[in-house]
């Protein structure tokens, strides 16, 4: 039977040493490792995984129509000045059939908008608080409480490969992490999109499953995900079958990044998921805990990590993000800040 993702408890996470602290360590390294998901609970801000207050932060999709307009980013709307954070809306020929928002570190701490000509630290277009009274306050804390589980997650994984457990610290000191509220609507039938072919369908259980979320891994570190209560999310096994990772109020499913897994010599991996469409509307709260744009990537003094040359974690950021379908026609826009080494 293929096993579950587990579920591990971190509230150790956040004290002193202790033999809990390194249980957790241990459970969190093992599906780091091996399945590379898992899913996490009890930590100070847990209470944001209800529905209610998931709620208050899915308030924006309720919006009228133009005003969510105001906030598209520039490959949607030429008239707009923002590249890469704001509103991507739904694109019906997409395999990933979703619209959403993407905020920035300005959320939480306006000051934290540091270089006005990248577009990886632009601020964030947001709604106007008379539109959504209390919600950018409300999508504050939960960006700070996510980069605290985050930066605990991190220190943990330090500890599981046996480096400093500060080690990441200070990467992520002045990082760009980004906070992503995701609508994915039942698909239009009528819309003129045949989504017949096997990159928009796949059996799954024997039954034939429209694909709402095209099979990807995280470009980055970690990645927090909330579901609001409905199935979908599957992530590949190492037997290479798809499994469930089942929505769970009071828990966060974590997965990890390409580039973690490059930098931990493949220790973390960065496995592969999708989402297939339930029967209703789903939407998702993932938050890409990331470091600072201008960080140098160099390798980790772990036994059989491949030597690579280093390079800023930006330059890897933008490439990399740029080829997703919400992120298309960007990529010339933000040129590497450093040049590759020949
Ligand atoms: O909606 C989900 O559950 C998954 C979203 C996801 O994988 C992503 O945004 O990277
Ligand atoms: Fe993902």
């Amino acid at each position: 039977m293929t096993p579950d993702i587990e579920t591990i408890g971190i509230a150790a996470l956040f004290g002193s040493p202790s033999p809990a602290r390194d249980r957790a360590d241990a459970g969190i390294m093992a599906a780091a490792a091996g399945i590379g998901f898992l899913a996490v609970r009890d930590f100070p801000g847990d209470d944001w995984l209800t529905p209610d207050k998931r709620a208050q932060l899915l308030r924006i999709f309720a919006l009228p129509d133009a005003e969510k307009q105001e906030l598209l980013r520039w490959n949607f709307d030429h008239t707009k000045k923002n590249f890469y954070r704001g509103w991507f809306p739904l694109q019906p020929q997409a395999v990933s059939y979703k619209e959403g928002i993407d905020m920035g570190p300005d959320l939480a701490d306006g000051a934290r908008v540091t270089a006005s000509d990248d577009p990886l630290c632009e601020p964030t277009p947001l709604p106007d608080e008379h539109a959504l009274p209390g919600w950018r306050a409300a999508a504050a804390d939960y960006y700070r409480v996510m980069e605290t589980v985050g930066t605990m997650l991190m220190r943990s994984i330090a500890r599981g490969l046996g480096l400093p457990e500060m080690t990441f610290d200070t990467y992520f000191d002045g990082g760009i992490s980004t906070l992503r509220l995701i609508r994915y609507p039942l698909r239009d039938a009528n819309a003129g999109v045949d989504t017949s072919g096997p990159e928009y369908s796949v059996t799954h259980k024997g039954e034939t499953r429209t694909i709402i979320g095209r099979e990807h891994a995280d470009s980055g570190f970690v990645t927090l995900l909330a579901q609001d209560g409905v199935e979908g999310l599957q992530a590949k096994n190492l037997a290479g079958e798809w499994i469930d990772v089942p929505p769970a109020d009071g828990t966060l499913a974590v997965n990890f990044g390409q580039l973690l897994e490059r930098w931990t010599g493949g220790r973390v991996r960065a496995t592969r998921h999708r989402v297939i469409a339930p029967k209703t509307v789903r939407f998702s709260i993932p938050f890409f805990h990331e470091p600072r744009v201008d960080a140098e990537i160099s390798p980790l003094p772990l036994d059989g990590a491949e030597p690579f040359a280093p390079f800023l974690y930006g330059d890897y950021l933008w490439e990399s993000a740029t080829n997703f379908v919400e992120m298309s026609g960007i990529k010339h826009l933000r040129q590497p800040r450093r040049a590759k080494a020949s």
